[in-house]
């Protein structure tokens, strides 16, 4: 089995806080990886530090055979991002926007066009066409953000939480798009608190919290008979409070 990305004793502390805590996951090429976890449990510290994003306490992160840190330009080819909240150009329309991820990837400017045409039809943002990225709606925006990352055909997406308020109708366009990636041998990994939406996309799951893998594997192996979701709640530890204890609400 070959690996789209490694990750080998990753770390990273903020203060006197260990964010993570030494993460070790194997994700093979063509699967659809889902990485579930608590808030707070460090999947977008993880995800960063995996992209070359945020550098690592200690630990390496490989994509496709290049380490992310002492071979930065081969890894960034072979990926596309979607970060938390990432910071876009936002003062430029989606087509500018793409124009420009486009030029400073050393695209040729008539496939940046005809590829950012394609992106922006298919998402549904053509008809924004002259909006600033700046004006979009929050789902709007988690789909230009993903338009940016398919733009140069990478070979490996990493996604922080794709789904997170985006529509129903752009939420299944989202997952068509994904789904045929992954089937053309392609692999993705994306972050999410949504059980169903890993339980019915992915090929294999792992479970962060406190900074730790708690269990990884294929979505099979890790239910073991279980939904996801107890699972989950088994290995993350249970909630203990009930909102009774808001008795004056
Ligand atoms: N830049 C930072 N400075 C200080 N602490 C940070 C920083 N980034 C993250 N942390 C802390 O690291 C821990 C992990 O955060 P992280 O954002 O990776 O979690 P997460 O699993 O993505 O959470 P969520 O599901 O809420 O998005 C948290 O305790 C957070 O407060």
């Amino acid at each position: 089995m070959t690996f789209a990305l490694t990750l080998h004793g990753l770390v990273k502390r903020f203060a006197d806080r260990t964010a993570v805590a030494g993460v070790d996951l194997d994700v093979p090429s063509g699967s659809f990886y889902g990485l579930l976890g608590p808030n707070g449990a460090g999947k977008t510290t993880t995800l960063s530090m995996a992209v070359g994003l945020l550098r690592p306490d200690a630990g390496t992160a490989t994509v496709l055979g290049h380490d992310v840190w002492s071979d930065p330009l081969a890894a960034k080819r072979m990926l596309g991002v979607m970060p938390d909240g990432a910071r876009l150009f936002d003062r430029l329309t989606g087509a500018e926007l793409l124009a420009c991820h486009g030029l400073l990837r050393g695209m040729p400017a008539a496939v940046v066009d005809q590829r950012a045409r394609e992106l922006l039809d298919v998402l549904a943002l053509s008809d924004a066409d002259r909006t600033l990225v700046v004006d979009y709606s929050a789902g709007m925006k988690k789909k230009i953000g993903l338009a940016c990352a398919l733009l140069h055909g990478p070979r490996m997406l990493v996604l922080d939480e794709p789904f997170e308020a985006v529509d129903p109708v752009s939420a299944a366009l989202i997952r068509d798009i994904l789904q045929r990636y992954v089937a053309s041998g392609n692999t993705v990994i994306f972050s999410s608190h949504v059980m169903e939406v890993v339980e019915r996309l992915c090929t294999h799951v792992a479970i962060l919290a406190q900074g730790r893998i708690m269990t990884a594997g294929t979505i099979a192996d890790v239910r073991a008979g279980q939904s996801l979701e107890e699972v989950f709640v088994r290995v993350v530890g249970g909630r203990t409070a009930t909102g009774q204890e808001l008795a004056w609400l």
